[in-house]
């Protein structure tokens, strides 16, 4: 797994390799050599713009242009003010190095001939803004960002594109779209997820010392982001001698007259997720339409009010039901009332693995009235539980006082609250977002993100059912939750490119992430098993 590091922590980081002994100007020359590098690796380089701002991260482009210089590259340096006029020490000492080498500048060129030069280029190296950008980009970078994006060169953009901030991933309105992101010591936050997503290209990190991948660690990283490997110990082979029931029986409670379909996606995805055994309970008047629907999976009819909304005389039936499940499900489409309210509390009293979703999580903020980390029921229980909340449901449960989270580690910082109030592993929240985390007490997975494909009503059902009955499957082997979730989530995304590449990336449906699970984890299993592919030999 790769760390990922706040900002704030980066910058310890370096504080730490400077104890060591690495200073920050050798740091700054590494950073350097390893932009340049990167460069070269693109192929067909002749012609290089570099773009420097008036901090560190110029700085960094400074050594660069000197280093591809030194290779024969026709580097010009743009730079906002003279070298020499450089405040910071550093920035202007590599700047005043690279002139003295050879390196050609242009200084504060007005914007016609900016656009002229980049025509020139093959490659644009963007070094104006990095972690020390706040607010929003002020002159000239903001007419120079719009001059490189609208450019046809390949641009690498050192440690964050211009313009994003690596915390938060928020773009300011001029912000550099890169084709790749030299990053620095450790992947960031903010480069991970919403406009990060878009604009930073393929990321490669730079460690730039021995020493980092150990203070990394030290420095506590906030997220831990997967690689397939690391799936292996949730997808290690079970016995072949197995029964319906051994490999796992889910039961979907969820679905009003209203919603029937949320419950019977999810019980569906269940099904295809390689539950062994199905069952859906859902109010009576839905029941006969989800039958019609579902050949192979039972449905048990609920008692409902005059709504279609299951009502609490269901609990005996639901308890006696999730009794004899491997895994319960509850919520999608289910509705909020003081009847599906007693329902979820029931079965947070049970001790049966759950996952709770959609409006079994709205009935979760209602129970709890936004204080879901001081809730006995949810901290006091033993069972697994993954709560499966996007953006919204999530700062529903943590409260009226906390905004709703909007970045990735916002999301982080509410789900923290979650599991570390409730302090076992057997809590784990998977907040979904362009950036989905699974937070578990010890450290958030990062599987990685599926495509848009995936943004489409009913998906999230799809997601919660496939949960469900990966924790029915797993539930003898005392699996790392998070890392389970993760593997979920995995599979989800794969699901949403291949049935993408089937329907189109404009036209998936979650019927057509149901029809293709199974496809997808055998895919996910076989990446995580064989990396680099399988051995011919
Ligand atoms: N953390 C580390 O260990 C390392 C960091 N290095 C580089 O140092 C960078 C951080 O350097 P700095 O802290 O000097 O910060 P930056 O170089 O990212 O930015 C600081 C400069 O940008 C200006 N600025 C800030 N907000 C602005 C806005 N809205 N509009 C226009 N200008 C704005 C500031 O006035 C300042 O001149 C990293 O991104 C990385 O590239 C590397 O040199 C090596 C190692
Ligand atoms: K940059």
């Amino acid at each position: 797994m790769q760390p990922v590091l706040n900002i704030n922590d980066v910058r310890c980081v370096e504080v730490a390799l400077t104890r060591e002994g690495v200073s920050v100007s050798e740091l700054m020359h590494r950073a350097g050599y390893a932009a340049a590098q990167e460069v070269l690796e693109l192929g067909d380089v002749d012609n290089v713009v570099v773009l420097t701002g008036l901090g560190n991260n110029g700085g960094d482009g400074w050594v660069a242009a000197e280093a591809l210089h030194g290779r024969g590259v026709n580097v010009k340096v743009v730079c906002p003010i003279e070298p020499d006029g450089l405040s910071g020490d550093l920035a202007r000492q590599v700047a005043q190095s690279a002139v003295r080498a050879g390196v050609s500048t242009l200084v504060g060129p007005p914007r016609d001939e900016l656009e002229s030069l980049l025509e020139t280029a093959d490659v644009v190296l963007d070094c104006m803004l990095g972690t020390g950008f706040h607010g929003e980009v002020r002159a000239p970078f903001d007419i120079w960002i719009e001059c490189v994006n609208a450019c046809g060169a390949r641009v690498v953009s050192v440690d964050v594109p211009s313009g994003l901030s690596g915390q938060t991933g928020h773009a300011a309105s001029a912000c550099v779209v890169a084709d790749m992101t030299v990053t620095m010591l450790s992947l960031k936050p903010g480069l991970l997820a919403d406009d990060g997503r878009d604009v930073c290209g393929a990321i490669v990190v730079a460690p730039l010392a021995e020493q980092t991948e150990r203070l990394v660690v030290d420095a506590d990283p906030v997220a831990w982001r997967t690689d397939l490997s690391d799936y292996l110990e949730v997808t290690a082979p079970r016995s072949a001698a197995v029964d319906k029931f051994s490999r796992g029986s889910v039961l979907v409670v969820g679905g009003s007259r209203r919603f029937p379909g949320a419950a019977i996606m999810a019980a569906r995805a269940a099904a295809r997720m390689g539950a062994g055994y199905v069952t859906l309970a859902m109010p009576a008047s839905a029941a006969g339409v989800a039958q019609a629907h579902l050949l192979e999976i039972p449905v048990v009819a609920l008692p409902e009010d005059a709504d279609g909304v299951i009502t609490s005389d269901a609990r005996d039936v639901v308890l006696k039901l999730a009794e004899r499940s491997s895994a319960v499900l509850v919520g999608p489409g289910m509705r909020v009332s003081g009847g599906t309210c007693a329902l979820v509390s029931a079965l947070l009293g049970s001790s049966t693995p759950l996952v709770i979703d959609a409006d079994g999580l709205n009935c979760l903020a209602r129970l709890t009235n936004g204080e879901l980390p001081e809730f006995p029921e949810v901290t006091r229980r033993t069972a697994p539980l993954i709560l499966t909340p996007h953006r919204g449901e999530l700062g529903r449960l943590v409260g009226a006082t906390t905004p709703v989270p909007d970045s990735l580690v916002s999301q982080l910082e509410a789900a923290r609250k979650v599991v570390w109030s409730d302090g076992g592993s057997e809590l784990v929240v998977v907040t979904k977002s362009n950036a989905t985390a699974c937070v578990g007490v010890e450290r958030a997975v990062l599987p990685k993100p599926g495509p848009a494909a995936l943004a489409t009503a009913g998906s999230g059902d799809v997601l919660s059912g496939m949960m469900a009955a990966a924790l029915a499957m797993h539930r003898d082997e005392d699996p790392d939750l998070a890392l389970l979730a993760a593997y979920v989530c995995e599979v989800h995304g794969y699901a949403g490119s291949l049935a993408a590449e089937r329907v189109g990336s404009h036209a998936v449906m979650a019927g057509d992430l149901i029809n293709v699970i199974g496809l997808a984890a055998d895919a996910v299993d076989e990446h995580a098993a064989f990396p680099e592919g399988p051995d011919e030999g």
